[in-house]
């Protein structure tokens, strides 16, 4: 069902390009046609590094083809003020829960500080991302995911024919539970790699919990209602994002706009490079850096377990024309195969039911987006 990007039409490709000249001088300069194909069948980062004008007609975003038909206002965007909230206070203290919630019913996400991963620990994180995505091709390439599974090196997953490609490269493993990471995936070079996201998946458990535990006291439930809906031993995904410098930033997406598919998605930024983009009412806002901070957001499951009051955010990624940029998302837990639905002491007379009980799984989750719509609106009643 799911194809590698490994084919590509020469023909169409350079009809793009001449069509291309006629309009615009300087927009496309690789001429050898030997180079085009090798460029065509790569990933983003040689695509990049081979000094081409214009990206290759795959990568061309078309906002009437973007993912849901979102509109936009262009490129156009201010920051969002999007709430600083320290998870260490969580627990105990009512005024940052109640910041919490008003966070997560607004924005859907929020910029967590002091949740248990020193600054340093933090710096091998990325480190170790950085000299993956820095190797040769050939050793990156020892990683390669295979055509129909999500684990492993790659780029953009090829759902249909006419999909417009993220200008970005990924490096996606299985973190929790150990026993069903791909450990063949998991990169040998750098030698510390495997240590180092051993160590930062454990970490990442305890702020899921404690995450979803806070999100449920912040609503007067019991806190264990959202983590309750789940199995003992859920897949949390983790996704290095490389995206390399564009000569036309304007043309692509660095990700096209989605919401992710998780109760809660982790994102530890870049730690110099905004890129991130988050939707909200019908504008897209930038997302700061705020240094060692992770960008917590709520993904589609909460949002159904929490019958609309939390939102899962639309959100996307913009590209710079210099700068490279990488970010490390972890995906809590990726989908699941239980039946999840909203939380029965949330219905009520004035706030009916919104949603329908589901599973959330990855199967449910590519037939509905390959449909080209939001897999959340598929479960609403
Ligand atoms: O890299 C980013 O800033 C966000 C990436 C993202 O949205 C994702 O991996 O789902
Ligand atoms: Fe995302």
């Amino acid at each position: 069902m799911l194809n590698a990007y490994s084919t590509y039409d020469i023909n169409s490709y350079k009809s793009q390009i001449n069509q291309e000249n006629l309009l615009d001088e300087d927009s496309f300069l690789c001429v050898d046609e030997e180079e085009v194909m090798q460029q065509a069948n790569n990933h983003v980062q040689e695509i990049a590094a081979a000094d081409c004008h214009q990206p290759p007609e795959r990568y061309i975003r078309q906002e009437h083809k973007e993912y849901g038909n979102f509109t936009t206002n262009g490129r156009e965007f201010s920051p969002a003020e999007i709430p600083v909230i320290d998870v260490s206070l969580l627990p105990s203290s009512p005024s940052e829960l109640h910041n919490l919630k008003s966070a997560v019913t607004t924005w859907g996400c929020f910029q967590a500080i002091n949740y248990g991963i020193e600054s340093s620990f933090l710096e091998k994180v990325r480190e170790i991302g950085k000299l993956f995505f820095g190797l040769p091709a050939d050793e990156k390439k020892k990683y390669l995911r295979e055509a129909d599974d999500v684990d492993g090196y790659g780029n953009d997953m090829v759902l249909s024919d006419d999909q417009i490609l993220d200008w970005n490269d990924r490096l996606y493993l299985t973190i929790v539970p150990k026993h069903q990471r791909k450990i063949q995936f998991w990169p040998q070079n750098p030698t510390h790699f495997r240590e180092v996201l051993d160590e930062f998946s454990s970490k990442v458990e305890l702020i899921f919990e404690a995450v979803l535990k806070a999100l449920a006291r912040s609503l007067n439930l019991d806190e264990d209602c959202f983590l309750n809906q789940y199995a003992t031993s859920e897949k949390i995904g983790a996704r290095y994002n490389y995206y390399p410098p564009c000569p036309r930033p304007e043309k692509v997406l660095g990700v096209k706009p989605h919401a992710d598919s998780s109760a809660i998605t982790l994102l530890l930024q870049d730690e110099e490079v905004e890129g991130l983009q988050v939707l909200k009412d019908d504008q897209w806002f930038g997302v700061p850096i705020v240094p060692d901070a992770l960008t917590i957001n709520v993904g589609d499951q909460i949002e159904i377990m929490s019958n609309g009051i939390f939102k899962s955010p639309v959100h996307r990624v913009v590209v710079d024309s210099e700068k490279e940029r990488m970010t490390l998302a972890v995906f809590c837990p990726v989908q699941s195969n239980q039946v999840i639905g909203p939380v029965e002491g949330l219905i009520t007379d004035e706030t009916p039911r919104l949603y329908k009980n589901v599973t959330y799984s990855l199967d449910f989750f590519l037939k509905i987006f390959q449909q080209g719509r939001r897999p959340i609106d598929a479960c609403k009643i």
